[in-house]
């Protein structure tokens, strides 16, 4: 049984025709989009924006039809995974480098719909290491400050080389263990010059689709 197939999959039923989609990143969103693919090529008539390089080849290998961001205007629905959701519906996102662009999309959404398997569900945030998006220049001077906020950052590699984002950004991974106030996080951690976005989802989720491990729905909205 794939839970993670199983929760991308209902999200899709919310797909409409003549929907502006917004499509996320990860191996749950994956499953997402390749069910918005069937139905494309069944006569499902969207548009769509990909929240990564990958996502989006993906979307143009099923033929679902990509618009530029800035020339799709408002989207009516993102599906997007993440790393940990907690009962308040905030997240941490980013585990697949892809924070910046799904928090724009999302930002740019009416519905923001978040597909994962139970075991993505937490009391608290802050076991999943957040990652913090930092631009290269001065890179270890925000380092430094990550470091003096209590942060316990440690660079994201590829091998033997930082891992660099879609953007061109580097990501710096941090071990909180447990997240007392995300929203004052949020706010602190984008105050940083240097830092470009970070991982955390407040106030951002709509819908939350949990597959549990007998394959039954938790499906949560909030109010
Ligand atoms: O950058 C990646 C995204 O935020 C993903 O949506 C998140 O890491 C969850 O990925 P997965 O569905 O592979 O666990």
């Amino acid at each position: 049984m794939n839970l993670k197939k199983i929760a991308a999959e209902r999200a899709a039923e919310y797909i409409k025709d003549g929907m502006k989609v917004g499509l996320g990143t990860g191996s749950t969103a994956y499953f997402a989009i390749c069910r918005l693919g069937e139905r494309v090529r069944d006569g499902l008539q969207i548009q769509a924006v990909a929240t990564s390089e990958a996502s989006d080849k993906l979307a143009r290998e099923w033929g679902i039809p990509i618009i530029p961001f800035d020339q799709i205007g408002r989207l009516d629905i993102t599906i997007d995974g993440a790393d940990e959701v907690d009962p308040d519906f905030n997240l941490i996102k980013g585990g697949g480098g892809a924070l910046l662009r799904e928090k724009i999309v999302a930002a740019n959404s009416d519905k923001l719909i978040i597909v994962a398997d139970g075991s993505k569900a937490v009391q608290q945030l802050g076991q999943f290491p957040l990652p913090v998006e930092v631009v290269p220049f001065a890179s270890e001077w925000t380092f430094q400050a990550l470091e003096n906020l209590g942060c316990r950052p440690k660079w994201r590699m590829n091998g033997d080389e930082r891992y660099l984002t879609d953007n061109g950004n580097l990501i710096a991974d941090c071990q909180m263990e447990a997240i007392e106030n995300a929203a004052e996080l949020n706010v602190k951690l984008n105050m940083l010059p240097g830092v470009v976005d970070n991982g955390l989802f407040v106030d951002m989720a709509d819908t939350v689709i949990l597959a549990k491990d007998d394959g039954s729905i938790d499906e949560r909205h909030r109010s």
